[in-house]
C-alpha cells in the first residue's frame, strides 16, 4: 500500500483500463482472491486510521465495491472492531463476490443495521466504485451527505461514490466538498485513476492510497500519469547568463502593467539570464524595486532569440502585436489576453497551428475560461473532461497545454497527459497565473523542452504555495520564490 503525494510517479488508468486489468489478474487467481485482498487493505487503513474507534460505520452499496466494503467488515471484526454495516444490495441481484464477502461478513458476527449508528469514530465509503452509472439519489445520497456533514473522517472505497473515476466529476450534489469538516481518505484500488486527481476529484478524495492488490499492470494502456517532481538541473560553474536565455513579457496594457510585472518578476527569480518586460502601456513606469528588469518598447524586440511570454494583462491591444510574436518567436508561452485573442480571431489560430508545424517550442496556460474559449465550448464542458480538453487543445495547435486549476493537466501532442499534485486553493488570487507564465517562461529559455517546461514550472509554483508561511500568499511574493 502506497500514499500518493505530489512527487509519487505513478500510472493513472481509467475505467476500462482497469476494468482489463482486473480480468487479467482474475483469471489467473482463485475466485473472490481480489476483493478478499482489497477488503483487507481496506480494513488495514481503516485501523490505521482509527486505531481506536469504537463505531466503524461501513455503508455498502448493491455491487462490488459493497463488496469489498463487507470484506472489510469481516476482516475488521475479527480483529476487534465493531463495525456497523448498511446494506443498499438485494439478496437476490448480488454479484458473485460481494454475495461471498456478505456470508463471510455474517459468518463473522458483523452488526447490520436498516439505518446509519447515531454516532461513529470512522465511515468508510463503500457505496460505489467504478461502476457507478448515474448520480446517487435516495438513501444512497442521504447517507453521503451525512457521512461528509460529520467530523469523523471518510475512507472512500476504491473512488469517492458519485464521482467520476475518468474525470474527476462530483455527480452528487452533497455536502460542498472542502467545506466538510471530515478528513477524507481514500484506498484506490488495483489501479490509480485520474479523477482522484483533477477537477473536484482531490477534494472528494483527501488523502489518496493505493493497493494494487499483487497485480500487474501491464495489460491496458495508461490514459494519463503522474510526472512527480522535476529532476534539480544544477548549474555549470562555467554558465553565464547567455547560459539561461532572454525572456521578453509582453503584455501590460493601460492598467494592467501589473500582471506583465509580475510575469516578468517571476521569470527573473526563477533564473532566465535576461527579463524585458515590454509594456503595451507605453506610459508605464519602471518598476524601482527590481532594476534587473529591462523596459522596452515591444515593437524594438528581436523575437527570433528570445523566449517571449505573451498576453500576461495584455487586454486588447496584445492582438496587434500576436502574429509577430506566434511568427518570430523562438520559444513562447501563451497566456491569458493573449489566448483570448487568439480564440477571436481565425488567422491567429492559422499562425498558431502553424508554430506547431514549425515545431517551435510553445506554451498555453489556460485557465478552464480561456480554455473553454479557445475550443468553443462552455467553461463546464472543460472541466467536466479536463483530460481531454488538454489534450485537444494540444493536438488542435501543435502546443503544450497547460490546464490551470486543481490538478492543473498538462497535454502535449503525442503525449500522455500528466496531472500535477503540487498546489493548493492558496494559489487562488489575483496574479498567480502571471506569476507561473514567467516561471514557464524562463524554464523555457534556459533551454527545457517546452513539455518539460511546463511540467517544472507548474509543479514549483504550486510547490512554492505548498510550503508557503502562515501568511497571505501574494502573487508578487511568489514571483519572487516566497521570498
Ligand atoms: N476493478 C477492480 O480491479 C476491482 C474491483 N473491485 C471493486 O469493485 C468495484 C466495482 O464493482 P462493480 O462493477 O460491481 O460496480 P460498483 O461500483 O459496485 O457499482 C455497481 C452497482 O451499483 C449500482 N449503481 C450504479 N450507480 C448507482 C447509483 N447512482 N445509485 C444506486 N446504485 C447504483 C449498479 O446497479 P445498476 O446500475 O445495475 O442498477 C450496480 O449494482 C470497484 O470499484 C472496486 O471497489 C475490487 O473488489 C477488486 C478489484
Ligand atoms: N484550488 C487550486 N488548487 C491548485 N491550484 C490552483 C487553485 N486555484 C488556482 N490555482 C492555480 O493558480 C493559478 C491561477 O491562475 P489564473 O487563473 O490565470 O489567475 P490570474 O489570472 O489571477 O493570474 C493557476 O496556476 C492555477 O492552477
Ligand atoms: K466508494
Amino acid at each position: 500500500m502506497q500514499r500518493v503525494t505530489p512527487s509519487t510517479v505513478a500510472d493513472l488508468f481509467d475505467v476500462a483500463g482497469t476494468r482489463t486489468l482486473e480480468q487479467v489478474a482474475a483469471a489467473t487467481l482463485a475466485p473472490h482472491t481480489l476483493m478478499q485482498r482489497a477488503g483487507l487493505a481496506v480494513a488495514r487503513l481503516a485501523m490505521a486510521i482509527a486505531p481506536h474507534a469504537r463505531t466503524v460505520w461501513i455503508a455498502c452499496g448493491p455491487g462490488n465495491n459493497g463488496g469489498d466494503g463487507l470484506e472489510a467488515a469481516a476482516q475488521m471484526k475479527l480483529r476487534g472492531f465493531a463495525p456497523i454495516v448498511t446494506w443498499l444490495g438485494n439478496p437476490d441481484r448480488v454479484p458473485p463476490d460481494a454475495r461471498a464477502s456478505l456470508e463471510r461478513a455474517r459468518a463473522a458476527g458483523v452488526a447490520f443495521a436498516e439505518s446509519p449508528p447515531v454516532a461513529w469514530d470512522l465511515a468508510i465509503d463503500a457505496l460505489l466504485g467504478i461502476g457507478a452509472s448515474r448520480a446517487p439519489d435516495g438513501e444512497m445520497a442521504e447517507w453521503l451527505r451525512r457521512m461528509h456533514g460529520d467530523t469523523a473522517p471518510v475512507l472512500s472505497v476504491d473512488v469517492p461514490s458519485g464521482l467520476d473515476a475518468d474525470t474527476g466529476r462530483l455527480a452528487l450534489d452533497r455536502t460542498p466538498p472542502g467545506n466538510g469538516h471530515a478528513a477524507r481518505f481514500c484506498l484506490s484500488l488495483l489501479t490509480l485513476k485520474p479523477g482522484l486527481f483533477t477537477a473536484q476529484g482531490r477534494d472528494a478524495a483527501g488523502e489518496v492510497w493505493l493497493d494494487d492488490l499483487d497485480c500487474s499492470a501491464s495489460a491496458a494502456t495508461p490514459a494519463a500519469w503522474l510526472a512527480g517532481a522535476p529532476p534539480n538541473r544544477p548549474r555549470l560553474q562555467s554558465s553565464h547568463k547567455g547560459s539561461y536565455g532572454d525572456v521578453a513579457v509582453i503584455g501590460g496594457a493601460p492598467g494592467m502593467a501589473g500582471a506583465a510585472l509580475l510575469a516578468a518578476s517571476a521569470a527573473l527569480h526563477a533564473g532566465a539570464g535576461r527579463v524585458f518586460a515590454a509594456l503595451l502601456d507605453g506610459h508605464a513606469a519602471l518598476d524601482t524595486s527590481q532594476p534587473e528588469l529591462m523596459l522596452r518598447d515591444p515593437a524594438s524586440l528581436d523575437l527570433s532569440k528570445m523566449t517571449a511570454v505573451a498576453g500576461c494583462g495584455g487586454g486588447a491591444a496584445i492582438r496587434a502585436l500576436l502574429p509577430r510574436v506566434l511568427s518570430t518567436a523562438q520559444r513562447a508561452v501563451i497566456d491569458a489576453d493573449a489566448l483570448n485573442a487568439i480564440a477571436l480571431d481565425p488567422a491567429l489560430q492559422t499562425l498558431l497551428e502553424a508554430r506547431g508545424r514549425r515545431g517551435l517550442p510553445t506554451v498555453l496556460t489556460p485557465h478552464p475560461l480561456e480554455a473553454a474559449r479557445l475550443l468553443d465550448v462552455g467553461t463546464s464542458a472543460v472541466q467536466a473532461d479536463r483530460l481531454s480538453a488538454a489534450q485537444r487543445l494540444a493536438d488542435r495547435f501543435g502546443s503544450v497545454v497547460a490546464l490551470k486549476g486543481s490538478g492543473t493537466v498538462i497535454a502535449a501532442p503525442g503525449a500522455r497527459p500528466r496531472i500535477n499534485l503540487t498546489g493548493n486553493a492558496r494559489l487562488a488570487s489575483a496574479g498567480t497565473g502571471d506569476v507561473l507564465a514567467g516561471m514557464v517562461g524562463s524554464a523555457l529559455a534556459g533551454g527545457l523542452p517546452a513539455l518539460e517546461a511546463a511540467q517544472e514550472a507548474v509543479w514549483h509554483h504550486g510547490d512554492l504555495a505548498d510550503h508557503w508561511p502562515a501568511t497571505p500568499l501574494t502573487a508578487s511574493a511568489l514571483a519572487r520564490g516566497g521570498r
